[in-house]
């Protein structure tokens, strides 16, 4: 699994629960993943097909989204496709009926309304497990319910024994339930991990929907988008979308709309130009919510109070999927919370109309919340927070928690005197507009007809804005002072608004002029009273930014790293125009930044970063290897920088020892290797010891060092090529020869396809090379891979190449396996080359023994 890993993905480690929830889908159980947006659920359906040579069918909901997992899956050396209307590719059907996949995205409806010849058809060549992905969309509590996920538990009697896996990142107790019995999932192996994303920071402000508040806004997003990344901001309506945009557009923001009246070329284009960094800033209704998988979005912001914490959580949370920092402002106005009628107008049931309404109390809640928003989130979600009350939590990376001072408590006994006797008053038959407007002196009609305008408190609160009050009466709802009771009248609800229990006995005992109540002032209030003050409300300035750069320091950066990953940014935007792929597919910035401090001078080294697939060393590693070499020459950085960045292979647990592999050589072998590599003795001196009762041959030196390398030792391989002087010409002709006798059975049989100068510790060491990875040293020349599926056809004329990509229908270098080891005997069996002499695939097969023993024993020895 870790070498699959590494070679496709180009990590080194899992992640919390992906080795054991891939293991139990190997095990064939159904599986039920909630873990948070960016922790790697993906991972844990695209590994299974990888390893069984199954195609892993994956229902998502979104077109676009399984356009991105597609192109990224594409990128990695993976085939994927996607079935749905989008589609415009007749073959895909026919392709994925026989296996041709190793992910086969599918909308719901496709996968209801295929045919059982096609689900038959893909059963016979196989199928891995039937994924499941946003798996709330089968609940009707969950934020976004789409009817047609409540029928994919058909697909049972189509995919009989198949593993089914259910994947999202936000369920609730309740929605957790739905999914396990609308799927039908059987003895489940469910992972609940924490919903905590503690690289982003979050922050709520409140909003007027006013040209100069917009065009303040827009003036925060232009300092931001200067420090790069990309910027998502959702709206609640077009209108939004379009006054927004149009604001960004004026001071300078490279920014478009995307909303459902736009046409579907244009939100296309949008998405597509989002993707590749073309563009900064898209706004856009949640219509664009779930579609957008782009893991490098610096900041979301909401301009409009979303319709649930779950949209909210899932929208912030396209933002740091890359694990770097990122920031959520919510930006909200009190109109917002009086949507509710409107969104829960389509509802069919009364539960589910409920359900939308509580959804948005609960967002509401939020907004006015003075405490720690992460803790806010995590306990919505049933998280706990270490039995720490959420008003005494500081996770120090939100807005209440960053407040200046903190949450200070403030004595409020005088203000909720006032609101609390006004909504005594009202008698619980008003919602809180009322004795808000009573307590500033309102002389509206239905105050004067309610006599509202004679009662003591009437216009005692005048000093303080209308919103000041309903900030405030959100807090004593929180604490349990007033109640609210919901109404529903000619089909729409109300809230009315009363005094609770707790706030009866404060009314009591304020009266004897004994009560305080401490409470923390809201951001809404402070913003409130800096209004009142003619400071206006704050915009966030100085915190809450993700600043990349600010982060690179705070990893030991300096300035000149810094620019080489700026240069390298630039460098992935290039190789992804000619790729036509979106930057982040190439590689994420997380291994920009780890390449950019280890900075390698050759593929080896750049293979050994975490996050280094061989896939990308295939595909770019000469051009990222020349980008480091350029711009570390003109910053004076040296190369081969190695610190933690640089991590080992998989099954490197032996960090400072030269041995990484747990297979043994015998004593003479190792010690040939130590006189080489470590006290630096030459082959002929090895060979010739006086010490030894009779002199070996120096191939057999060769023989035992190679093998010693091919194992997992370090080894020196530009001293070795020096010695054994293998030159790129010859490693060229080497190559040919191997292509015309097709196939490595017999060294003699290469050997015999080249000049008398070749000898077989020449042929050996190639091999060798080739099955360990490693480029041929600088001066020899790189040996050049060929990045291009379609160019793989020989050429006499062609510069010789070595590792070939599959074309396209091929699969993919493990997929195809000719040995059919099982998974585990790939661990240590790097690519090699095998073929006819026109096509050339790779095939990962066992070193065979000859490529490190001498030829006369060849026939002695078994493969391995
Ligand atoms: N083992 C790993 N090591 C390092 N990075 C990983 C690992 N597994 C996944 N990632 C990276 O984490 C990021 C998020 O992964 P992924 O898209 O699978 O998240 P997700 O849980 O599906 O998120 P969402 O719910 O938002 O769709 C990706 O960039 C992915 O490549």
């Amino acid at each position: 699994m870790e070498t699959i890993l590494k070679e496709f993905f180009g990590y080194s480690t899992f992640r919390p629960f992906q080795k054991e929830i891939i293991t139990q889908i190997l095990k064939g159980k159904d599986c039920l993943v909630v873990m948070a947006t960016g922790s790697g659920k993906s991972m844990c359906y695209q590994m299974p097909p990888l390893i069984t040579k199954k195609t892993a069918v994956v229902i998502s909901p979104l077109i676009s989204l399984m356009q991105d997992q597609v192109m990224g899956l594409k990128q990695r050396g993976i085939r994927a496709e996607f079935i749905g209307s989008a589609q415009t590719d007749l073959s895909v059907c026919s392709r994925a009926e026989s296996g041709e996949f190793d992910v086969l995205y599918m909308t719901p409806e496709k996968a209801c309304t295929s045919s059982s010849s096609f689900w038959s058809s893909l059963l016979h060549k196989g199928v891995s497990l039937l994924a499941v992905d946003e798996a709330h969309c089968v609940s009707e509590w969950g934020h976004d319910f789409r009817p047609e996920y409540q029928k994919l538990d058909t697909l049972r009697h189509h995919l009989p024994k198949v593993p089914f896996v259910a994947l999202t990142a936000t369920a609730t107790h309740k929605v957790r339930e739905d999914i396990l019995s609308s799927l039908t999932l059987q003895d489940v192996f469910t992972t609940v991990s924490s919903f905590d994303r503690p690289n982003i920071y979050y922050g709520v402000k409140t909003l007027n929907r006013t040209s100069a508040f917009r065009e303040e806004l827009a003036q925060e997003v232009l300092k931001d988008v200067t420090e790069g990344g990309s910027t998502l901001i959702y709206c609640t309506t077009v209108k939004d979308v379009e006054e927004v945009t149009k604001t960004l557009v004026k001071v300078g923001v490279d920014a478009r709309p995307y909303h459902a009246q736009l046409s579907s070329k244009l939100r296309t284009e949008t998405h597509r130009a989002f993707l590749r960094d073309e563009l900064q800033v898209v706004v856009a209704t949640v219509a664009f919510g779930m579609g957008i998988d782009k893991p490098d979005i610096r900041r979301v912001i909401h301009y409009g109070c979303p319709k649930s914490l779950e949209s909210y959580y899932q929208e912030s949370g396209r933002c740091g999927r890359d694990g770097l920092p990122a920031t959520s402002w919510l930006y909200f106005a009190r109109q917002d919370f009086a949507k509710g009628n409107f969104y829960a107008a389509g509802a069919m049931s009364f539960e589910r109309k409920q359900a939308i309404l509580d959804a948005l109390s609960s967002a509401q809640k939020y907004c006015v919340s003075p405490e720690c928003r992460r803790a806010t989130l995590l306990q919505y979600f049933g998280e706990s927070i270490g039995g720490v009350a959420s008003g005494n939590w500081n996770c120090g990376n939100c807005d209440n928690c960053q407040r200046r001072g903190g949450l200070q408590l403030l004595n409020m006994a005088e203000p909720a005197h006032l609101l609390l006797t006004a909504v005594k008053l009202c008698g619980g038959k008003w919602g809180l507009n009322m004795p808000v407007d009573v307590l500033r002196g309102s002389n509206a009609k239905k105050i004067v007809e309610n006599g509202f305008d004679k009662c003591p408190v009437h216009g005692v609160g005048r000093s303080r804005s209308s919103l000041w009050w309903k900030a405030f009466a959100d807090q004593l709802l929180a604490e349990g002072y007033l109640k609210e009771q919901r109404k529903t009248y000619m089909n729409n609800s109300f809230r009315l608004v009363s005094v609770a229990e707790r706030g009866e006995s404060f009314l009591s005992s304020s009266l004897s002029g004994e009560a305080s109540l401490m409470l923390p002032l809201s951001q809404e209030m402070v913003d409130e009273e800096q209004k009142q003050s003619g400071l206006g409300p704050e915009l966030p300035s100085d915190k809450g930014h993700a600043s990349i750069s600010k982060h690179l320091q705070s990893l030991g950066f300096i300035e000149a790293e810094i620019k080489l990953y700026n240069h390298l940014l630039e460098a992935r935007l290039n190789l992804a125009k000619k790729s036509s792929a979106a930057p982040y597919a190439i590689c994420s910035e997380t291994v920009i930044q780890k390449i950019a401090k280890a900075r390698p001078s050759n593929e080896a080294r750049l293979r050994m970063i975490d996050g280094v697939s061989q896939w990308l060393v295939l595909q770019h590693g000469s051009e990222i290897i020349s980008t480091v070499k350029d711009f570390s020459a003109e910053l004076d950085l040296s190369l081969d920088f190695t610190e933690s960045t640089i991590q080992r292979p998989p099954k490197s647990d032996q960090p400072s020892s030269a041995r990484k592999t747990d297979q043994k050589v015998t004593p003479a072998k190792e010690e040939a290797w130590k006189m080489w590599q470590q006290q630096g003795l030459s082959i002929s001196v090895i060979a010739t010891l006086p010490d030894r009762p009779k002199p070996i041959k120096e191939e057999t030196v060769i023989g035992y060092i190679i093998e010693c390398a091919t194992l997992g030792y370090e080894l020196n391989w530009e001293r070795f090529c020096q010695e054994v002087k293998l030159t790129k010409a010859k490693a060229g002709e080497i190559r040919m020869a191997i292509e015309d006798v097709g196939s490595l059975e017999s060294l003699k049989a290469i050997k015999e396809h080249l000049p008398e100068s070749f000898s077989y510790a020449d042929i050996r060491t190639y091999l060798a090379m080739e099955s360990c990875g490693v480029s041929l040293p600088d001066e020899v020349g790189p040996l050049k891979m060929n990045s291009d599926p379609n160019t793989a056809a020989r050429s006499s004329t062609q510069e010789p190449n070595l590792p070939v990509q599959p074309s396209g229908t091929d699969r993919s270098p493990l997929m195809n396996s000719e040995d059919e080891g099982t998974p585990d005997a790939l661990l240590t069996t790097p690519a090699y080359i095998s073929g006819g002499s026109d096509r050339i695939t790779i095939s990962r097969r066992k070193v065979p023994a000859w490529v490190v023993q001498p030829e006369s024993k060849k026939s002695k020895v078994k493969d391995a």
